[in-house]
C-alpha cells in the first residue's frame, strides 16, 4: 500500500479529505497527486499535506496505480474523455467516487475497455472514520478490487454492493449521512443555548454526546432501540424528550430525506448518461 501511487483528479472538498485520512494512515504523502485547476485551491492541497500538485489532470494520472476521479458529476464526461486514451494504455485501476454517475457511461466515456470501479466515500474520511460502498464493473480483476478496497479502508469501512442501484441508497445514506447528522448537531446545540448554556458548553457536550452515541450503538452487541430504552426512564426527562420526536414523525422526515438523495443520485445517473 505504502508504494501506491495514486492520482486524485480535482482536489475539492471529498478529495481533501481521503486524502487527509490516507497521510493519517501512513500513506506517503509523495505518493499521493492530486490535479487541481483552481490554483488557490491547489496550493493549498500542497502545503496542507506535503503531495504533489497539478494543473493538468493527465501529467498528474500518467503512472499513477490508482486513479480517483474526484469532480463532480457534471464535469465527469470531459474529464473522462480527456483522459481516455491515457488511462486505457496504463492500465491504471479508475475509480469514481461521483454521485450518481454509473460505470458503464463512465467506461464509454473513457473509450471502452477500462475496468471502471465506482465508490461512495463520505467526508469523515478525514479522520479515518470514513463509510464506503464499492462496486466493480464485472472485468474489473482481483488486483483492481484489491487496490480500490485497499485505498478506501485506509480511511474508514469498506462494504461491497452486488447491484450498482444499491449505490444510489448508499449515496442518501453514508455518503450525505454525515450532513444529516452534522444538522442534527448545529439545531440540538442552537437548542441547548436557548436553555441557557454557552455556545462552547452546548458545543462540547452536543458533540460528545453524537460521539458517545455512536461509538456506543457500534461497539455494543444491543441494537440502538435497546440502547434508546435504556435511555429512557418511565416518566421521566427522555421520555417527554421523545414523545415530541414522535410527534414530528422522525421515521417520516427521515424516509423522505433518504427517498429525495436516493432519487437525486438516479436522476444524475439519468442525466449524465445521456450524454
Ligand atoms: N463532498 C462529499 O461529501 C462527497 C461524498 C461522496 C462523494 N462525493 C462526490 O465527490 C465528487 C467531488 O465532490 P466534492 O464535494 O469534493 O466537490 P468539490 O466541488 O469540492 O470538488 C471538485 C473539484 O474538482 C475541481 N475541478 C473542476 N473541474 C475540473 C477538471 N476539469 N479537472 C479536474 N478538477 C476539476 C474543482 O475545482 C473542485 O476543486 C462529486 O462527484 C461528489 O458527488 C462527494
Ligand atoms: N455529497 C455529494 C452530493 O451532495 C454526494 C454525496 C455527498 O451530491
Amino acid at each position: 500500500m505504502s508504494e501506491t501511487t495514486i492520482a486524485f483528479i480535482g482536489g475539492g472538498n471529498m478529495a481533501r479529505s481521503l486524502i487527509g485520512g490516507l497521510i493519517a494512515d501512513g500513506h506517503p504523502p509523495a505518493a499521493l497527486r492530486v490535479a487541481e485547476p483552481d490554483t488557490d485551491r491547489r496550493e493549498q492541497m500542497i502545503s496542507d499535506f506535503g503531495i504533489q500538485g497539478f494543473e493538468d489532470n493527465a501529467t498528474a494520472a500518467r503512472g499513477a496505480d490508482a486513479v480517483i476521479l474526484a469532480v463532480k458529476p457534471h464535469t465527469m464526461a470531459d474529464v473522462a474523455r480527456d483522459l481516455g486514451n491515457q488511462l486505457r494504455d496504463a492500465g491504471s485501476v479508475v475509480i469514481s467516487i461521483a454521485a450518481g454517475v454509473r460505470t458503464t457511461d463512465i467506461a464509454d466515456w473513457l473509450g471502452g475497455d477500462v475496468p471502471v470501479i465506482r465508490a461512495m466515500p463520505n467526508t469523515p474520511a478525514l479522520v479515518q472514520t470514513g463509510a464506503t460502498a464499492l462496486f466493480a464493473m464485472p472485468m474489473a480483476t482481483a488486483d483492481q478490487r484489491d487496490l480500490a478496497e485497499t485505498t478506501m479502508r485506509a480511511v474508514g469501512l469498506v462494504v461491497w454492493l452486488p447491484d450498482e442501484q444499491q449505490m444510489d441508497a448508499v449515496t442518501a445514506l453514508s455518503g450525505s449521512g454525515p450532513a444529516y447528522f452534522f444538522m442534527t448537531m448545529e439545531v440540538m446545540q442552537a437548542a441547548a443555548e436557548r436553555l441557557g448554556l454557552t455556545e462552547e458548553t452546548a458545543r462540547l457536550l452536543t458533540l460528545e454526546t453524537a460521539l458517545g452515541a455512536a461509538r456506543m450503538a457500534l461497539e455494543s452487541a444491543e441494537d440502538p432501540a435497546t440502547l434508546r430504552r435504556r435511555v429512557t426512564s418511565p416518566g421521566g426527562t427522555t421520555a417527554a424528550a421523545l414523545e415530541q420526536l414522535e410527534h414530528a414523525d422522525l421515521a417520516a422526515v427521515y424516509q423522505r430525506t433518504l427517498d429525495a438523495a436516493a432519487a437525486r443520485a438516479a436522476e444524475l445517473g439519468d442525466e449524465l448518461g445521456a450524454q
